[in-house]
C-alpha cells in the first residue's frame, strides 16, 4: 500500500510577510516527521505581491513541494479550498491559515491522532485541554466565543470549536463535504462539521494554540459576521 500523502491547502490574501515563515515551518515539521507532503498555495490576486513571494518559495523548495494555484481576484476563503482540492494529489488534506495563527508544529499531532483512531476528520480546538487563543482583543474574543456558543446550542456539533479552521480530512471525505456545502466565506468551516455529523463521519479533536497574526490584517468584517449569522440559522433549519 502506498504511504499516506498530505496536501496542505494554504489560502492567501495579502500574506507576503507571513508566507516565508509558515512555509519554512511546514517544511521543517514534515522533514522531521518524514511524512510525504505538498503545499498548495491559493492566492487570490493579492495586491501586496504575495504571489511573487510564493514563486520565490517554489524556486527554493521545489515544484513538487510548493504548488501554486492562483486565482485572479478575491473570491473568498470557502471557494479557495474548493479550488485547492482539485489540484491536491495527497490522500489526506490539511487546511490551515497562512498568517501564522496556526502553527505547523501541530500537524504531526493531527496526523498521529488520525492514524491512532482511523478518523475521517481531525479538527483543531482552541476551547478544550491545552488549547487557547493568544493576542485577540476583547471584541474578537467575544465574537469567537459568542459564535461558538450559539453554534453549540443550535447545532450540537459534538466538537468544542466549530469556527476554527485548522483541520485534517480524508480527501474523499472533504470532497463529499465540499459538494454538500452551500456556504461561502467563514461559515463554510462550520457547515463542513455540521454536514460531517449528518454523514456520520468520525471526528477527533486536537488542542491547538491560536496566536493572532503579527503581520497583515484579518479579513473578518461586518459583512462576514452578517453572513455568519445567516449561515448558522440556515444550518439550524437544514441539518
Ligand atoms: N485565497 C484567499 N485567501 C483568503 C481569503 N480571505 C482570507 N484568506 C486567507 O485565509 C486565512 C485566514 O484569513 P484571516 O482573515 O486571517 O482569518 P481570521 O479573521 O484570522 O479568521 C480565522 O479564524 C476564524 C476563527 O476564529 C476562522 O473561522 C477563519 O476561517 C480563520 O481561520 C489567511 O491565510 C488569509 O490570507 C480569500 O478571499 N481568498
Amino acid at each position: 500500500m502506498a504511504p499516506n500523502k498530505y496536501s496542505i491547502l494554504l489560502p492567501t490574501y495579502n500574506e507576503r510577510e507571513n508566507l516565508p515563515f509558515i512555509i519554512w515551518l511546514i517544511v521543517k515539521h514534515f522533514s522531521e516527521s518524514g511524512f510525504e507532503y505538498e503545499v498548495i498555495i491559493i492566492d487570490d490576486g493579492s495586491p501586496d505581491g504575495t504571489l511573487q513571494v510564493a514563486e520565490e518559495l517554489q524556486r527554493i523548495y521545489g515544484k513538487d513541494k510548493i504548488v501554486l494555484r492562483p486565482r485572479e481576484k478575491k473570491l473568498g476563503l470557502g471557494t479557495a479550498y474548493v479550488h485547492g482540492i482539485k489540484h491536491a494529489t495527497g490522500n489526506f488534506i490539511i487546511i490551515m491559515d497562512a498568517d501564522m495563527s496556526h502553527h505547523p508544529k501541530f500537524i504531526p499531532k493531527f496526523i498521529t491522532k488520525q492514524v491512532e483512531g482511523n478518523y475521517d476528520i481531525v479538527t483543531g480546538t482552541r476551547y478544550t485541554g491545552d488549547g487557547g487563543v493568544y493576542g485577540w482583543d476583547l471584541k474578537r474574543k467575544c465574537i469567537s466565543r459568542g459564535a461558538n456558543f450559539v453554534t453549540q446550542v443550535l447545532l450540537r456539533p459534538g466538537v468544542s470549536d466549530l469556527t476554527g479552521s485548522f483541520r485534517l480530512y480524508r480527501k474523499e471525505v472533504l470532497q463529499r463535504l465540499i459538494d454538500a456545502c452551500i456556504s461561502k466565506g467563514y461559515v463554510f468551516q462550520m457547515e463542513m462539521i455540521a454536514r460531517a455529523r449528518q454523514f456520520n463521519y468520525s471526528i477527533a479533536e486536537v488542542p491547538i494554540s491560536f496566536v493572532d497574526r503579527v503581520y497583515g490584517e484579518s479579513k473578518l468584517g461586518g459583512q462576514e459576521i452578517v453572513d455568519f449569522i445567516k449561515g448558522v440559522l440556515f444550518l439550524f433549519a437544514t441539518t
